[in-house]
């Protein structure tokens, strides 16, 4: 098993209410296996994201990636842990704007000692394409560049888990394509991808779809009712 989720939950106070953004949530994700979870706006999938790649600590329940619970580990321990078992894609990139291509894809290697570091940066950046583009910003890109950028950046380290926020929100449909392609390959090679999305194309290219309605996993079925609602 690559990634367990179990019982999962996180609330917030605002000055008004107390929000459950993820209200006991259970999975798990094996190999080979890219699972989407689709649900409307604020129904709690970039919290639940968040918090499966250990960047937001949950209120109960626990997250296990290959046998590992993030959280149990000191600050310094979890950052390295993310940044070599956990790759992410977000809808906004989120690379460095004032790194180059070959850096921002060099960010991860900035943690540990990676040998040849830059060549497989090279490596990655080529197969994405992007052989011409090593020493551009980000802001002298497309946004589909950027995001095959996102892409090399987190396979930098060979992951066994990917986690997708949105990753085709920004994109055309050529460039979603290549995306959500990149994200199968990533799986049938033996890895698993978590995607949150409300994008109905995009879930297409996932393997299993469970929808997510505030806060809770919804049975497939419902999912099917809520992709054509
Ligand atoms: N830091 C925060 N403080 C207070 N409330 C928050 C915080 N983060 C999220 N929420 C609330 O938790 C709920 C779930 O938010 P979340 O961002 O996880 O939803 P989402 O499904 O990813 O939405 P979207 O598709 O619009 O990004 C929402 O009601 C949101 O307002």
């Amino acid at each position: 098993m690559l990634l367990e989720l179990i019982e999962l939950s996180k609330s917030f106070k605002s000055s008004a209410e107390q929000v459950r953004a993820v209200d006991g949530i259970s999975l798990t994700v094996d190999a080979g296996e890219f699972l989407a979870i689709k649900g409307p706006s604020g129904c709690g999938k970039s919290t639940l994201l968040l918090m499966v790649g250990g960047l937001l600590s949950p209120d109960s329940g626990r997250v296990l990636i290959e046998g590992t619970n993030p959280y149990e580990l000191s600050n310094d321990e979890r950052a390295r842990f993310r940044s070599t078992h956990i790759g992410f894609v977000f809808q906004q990139f989120h690379l460095v704007p004032y790194f180059n291509v070959l850096d921002n894809v060099l960010t991860p290697a900035l943690a540990t000692r990676f040998p040849q570091a830059k060549e497989h940066a090279t490596e990655l950046i080529s197969h994405f394409g992007l052989e011409h583009r090593l020493h551009h910003t980000p802001a002298e890109l497309s946004t589909g560049e950027k995001q095959r950028v996102a892409l090399a950046r987190a396979l930098f380290h060979q992951p066994k888990v990917l986690l997708a926020d949105e990753p085709t929100g920004n994109l055309d449909s050529e460039n979603s394509e290549i995306v959500l392609d990149a994200l199968s390959q990533f799986a049938k090679n033996g890895g698993c991808v978590l995607m949150v999305t409300h994008d109905d194309q995009a879930v297409k290219s996932a393997q299993k779809v469970l929808g997510i309605k505030e806060g809770r996993l919804t049975p497939s079925e419902e999912a099917e009712t809520l992709m054509t609602s």
